[in-house]
Parts: structure tokens; C-alpha cells; sequence
């Protein structure tokens, strides 16, 4: 198998997919601060996502991670107020990262609705705060681990089927403002950035995921089934449940549980 392929790793229930996740996370982090100094980390909203934060901070090992070289991004965010429940920034906060001892500065959030005045001033100032930790004058940091949920329709971030955003490839950072999804204003990352990541997590569980996981990794067009266009650098891996694995071929299954 080559280093690159696309790995789906298949879990009993949502429970075992989120606490593998953590452990995996959790055991790489470490090795990828070993070898750089510090780790920048795309997080996602979504119900698996969210859930794998939650499983971090109940691990007995979540502070074997020097949270302090940790950075966390983004991949999309929803254009609410700060404070409302809706924020993948607040789910983030409240799962894990206001129970560890990460900096203030290393948690790079997309600007809530009541901190800009536009979506426009949004993407600017993630634009910016993209290019401001690039180690060379880029665009954006190295990321180490971008995770992913999927969507039923095979979105990501909040790069939709047959919408504009999953084409972009001249900006890191796109508004979207008819977002299938509820809320319907939101902020996203674009597949470059995603795929400029070392590894990119796609997690995702349940039998209505079956269908989007089934036609990625059967080689659909990401136009299409965006979550076919995810690809890291050197690792993609699939952390699925039983149920959203039942339309992926056997032969791809690289481990179940
Ligand atoms: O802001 C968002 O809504 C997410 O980033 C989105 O891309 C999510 O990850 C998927 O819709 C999967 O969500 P579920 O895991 O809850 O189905």
C-alpha cells in the first residue's frame, strides 16, 4: 500500500469511532511536536468532530500533549455571534480546549458576525491570520492534521456539491451565503489549503454518510461529493462507524474494530 492511499478505518458505534480518533490524535500530536516544535491542527464542526474533541479531554493521556505548541485552526465556521451555540469555535471550546492549557493566541477562530461588519471583513481577517503564521512568507501555516466531517450530501467544511466554493483555488478563504446546511452564512477554508495539510481526518458516522462515503472512495467527482476531493499531503484517512461503511468496498477497509 503506498504511503498516500486513502485508508478508511472502521469502528462498531460512534463511541469506539470518537475514542479511537482521540487516541490517534492524541499519540500524533505528540510525535509531530517531537519533530517540528508544534503542531497546527484544523478542527471541524459536526457531530463526530465535536464528539472526538469530547473524547480528547476524557482521555487519561490528554496531557502528554504539550497543549502549548498546539495551534487550532478552522476548516469553516458558521456567521453567528460569538456566543451562540452554533459557533464550531464554542463546541470546540466547551468539548476540549477550555479544559487544556493552550494559549489564548494559538486558537485561531473565524470572526463571529458581531466582531466584523461583513462576511467580506471575515475572510480578510482569517486570509491574514492565515498568512501571519506562515513559516515563509506564505499564505498559510503547515498544517499537520486537518479533520473533516462529511455531510450526507458529501460536503466538507462548508464546501457544498455544485456550489462555487468546492472550485475555488485562487484564495485560501471563501464566504458562503446560501450554505445548504443551516446556518446558511459561513466561512471556509478552500480544498488547497485543506489538501496542503500532512494528513487530513475525515470523520464521519451513521448509515445517511453511507451513500457520500461509498461514491468518494469510488472516485466521484469532488465537484459532485466535495469529501471525494480530500486528500493530505502524506496521509488520508477515513475514521468511520459500521453503518456509514456499508457501501465502502472491502478491499479499501484498511482496519476494523
Ligand atoms: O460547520 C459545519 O457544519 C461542519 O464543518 C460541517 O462540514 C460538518 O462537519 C458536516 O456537516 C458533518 O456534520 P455531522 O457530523 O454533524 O453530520
Amino acid at each position: 500500500m503506498t504511503t498516500n492511499e486513502r485508508r478508511v478505518l472502521v469502528h462498531p458505534d460512534k463511541q469506539a469511532l470518537a475514542a479511537s480518533v482521540a487516541a490517534r490524535f492524541l499519540t500524533k500530536a505528540a510525535d509531530i511536536i517531537a519533530e517540528h516544535g508544534s503542531a497546527h491542527v484544523v478542527l471541524t464542526g459536526g457531530t463526530i468532530g465535536i464528539g472526538s474533541l469530547a473524547a480528547v479531554n476524557e482521555s487519561p493521556s490528554r496531557d502528554t500533549v504539550d497543549w502549548s505548541k498546539v495551534h487550532f485552526w478552522w476548516g469553516d465556521e458558521r456567521f453567528v455571534p460569538k456566543a451562540d451555540g452554533d459557533r464550531n469555535e464554542l463546541q470546540a471550546r466547551q468539548a476540549l480546549l477550555d479544559h487544556i492549557d493552550v494559549p489564548a493566541e494559538n486558537i485561531h477562530a473565524f470572526a463571529a458576525s458581531d466582531e466584523v461588519a461583513s462576511l467580506d471583513e471575515g475572510v480578510a481577517a482569517y486570509t491574514a491570520e492565515l498568512a501571519r503564521h506562515s513559516p515563509d512568507g506564505g499564505q498559510w501555516p503547515r498544517f499537520d492534521i486537518t479533520f473533516l466531517g462529511v455531510g450526507p450530501d458529501g460536503h466538507i467544511a462548508s464546501l457544498f456539491p455544485n456550489l462555487p466554493g468546492i472550485r475555488v483555488t485562487d484564495v485560501p478563504v471563501i464566504s458562503v451565503q446560501n450554505s445548504p446546511k443551516p446556518p446558511p452564512l459561513r466561512l471556509s477554508l478552500t480544498r488547497p489549503v485543506i489538501n496542503s495539510s500532512e494528513r487530513v481526518w475525515l470523520v464521519l458516522a451513521g448509515a445517511d454518510k453511507a451513500s457520500a462515503l461509498g461514491l468518494a472512495l469510488a472516485g466521484a467527482s469532488y465537484f459532485e461529493v466535495p469529501a471525494a476531493g480530500a486528500k493530505g499531503r502524506r496521509r488520508t484517512a477515513f475514521f468511520v462507524d459500521q453503518d456509514a461503511a456499508a457501501e465502502v468496498p472491502e478491499d479499501l477497509i484498511a482496519e476494523s474494530y
